[in-house]
């Protein structure tokens, strides 16, 4: 069943330049993706690629200049698809936890707020956020703390649990894990994959660094210039036919990072 469908989508932003003109940078160029229930999409490519732009229209924070966002069909850029149902369905995880995590709010309260948002009747949402801290590799001792009690990793394991806590179909990780150490991340990702496994959650990956999604992803999309120039499944060198994602490829064999 295919939950997100992107068709031939492009973003143009406005460039202001000196003397009042402006000029149009193509951040996406006729993007075509889909995404299935219980699958991993990684969107790999270099910084400017266009990579956080997609994820801004899925998530109507950026309007596109033509193209489809569809969710299950349902165009995500009309008033057909309500804020409450987009954003029941689809969580996306930033790189800067410190940017999404009230800084006044202890993580017992940030956990609480989608819990009384997306499930007004829930009596047990104290059980809920502990279940939630203990998906994620945190106990109950951490619903007293503040945010910048908390080390990089644990803010970031806090993200995912706010993100869990709505119970999406599809969550969206931009850069998600890249400022965590390897340990870390390696732990991180090992909780998604059994929580996708488990709960038939999808995901869109979005990193720079294929090696990350090697073990992790269903399929990979590579973007280069605001395109998507490859998409595979199979990791094999031979089936490559864009020099960028070759590049990307014989990097990462090069490299000694292992998952
Ligand atoms: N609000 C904006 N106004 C103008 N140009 C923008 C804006 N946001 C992004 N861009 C441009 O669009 C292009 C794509 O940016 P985007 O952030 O989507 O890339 P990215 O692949 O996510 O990069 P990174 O990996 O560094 O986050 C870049 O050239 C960027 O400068």
């Amino acid at each position: 069943m295919t939950l997100l469908e992107l068709k031939q989508v492009t973003k143009e932003y406005p460039l202001r330049l000196r003397r009042g003109n402006i000029k149009k940078k193509v951040a996406v160029k006729n993007v075509s993706f889909a995404i299935s229930k219980g699958e991993c999409l990684a969107l790999v490519g270099e910084s400017g690629s266009g990579k956080s732009t997609i994820a801004k229209c899925i998530m109507r924070i950026e309007k596109i200049t033509s193209g489809k966002v569809l969710w299950k069909g349902h165009n995500i850029h009309t008033k057909e698809l309500k804020d409450f149902t987009l954003y029941k369905n689809i969580q996306m995880v930033m790189q800067d936890s410190s940017a999404s995590l009230h800084p006044k709010m202890c993580i017992k309260e940030i956990l609480a707020e989608p819990i009384r948002n997306f499930f007004p009747d829930e009596r047990d949402w104290l059980e809920e956020c502990i279940k939630l801290l203990h998906l994620v590799g945190l106990d109950k001792s951490h619903l007293k703390y503040f945010p910048n009690q908390l080390s990089g990793g644990q803010k970031q394991r806090v993200c995912i649990a706010k993100a869990l806590a709505v119970k999406p179909e599809l969550i969206i990780f931009d850069e998600s894990i890249a400022s965590l150490d390897s340990n870390s991340q390696k732990s991180i990702l090992e909780i998604l994959k059994r929580i996708q496994i488990q709960d038939g959650l999808s995901y869109l990956f979005i990193t720079h660094d294929l090696q990350s999604t090697k073990q992790f992803c269903d399929r990979v999309a590579v973007m280069y210039q605001g395109e998507i120039v490859e998409s595979f499944t199979y990791w094999e060198r031979e089936q490559l036919t864009h020099p960028y994602s070759q590049l990307l490829f014989d990097t990462m064999n090069n490299s000694n990072t292992s998952f």
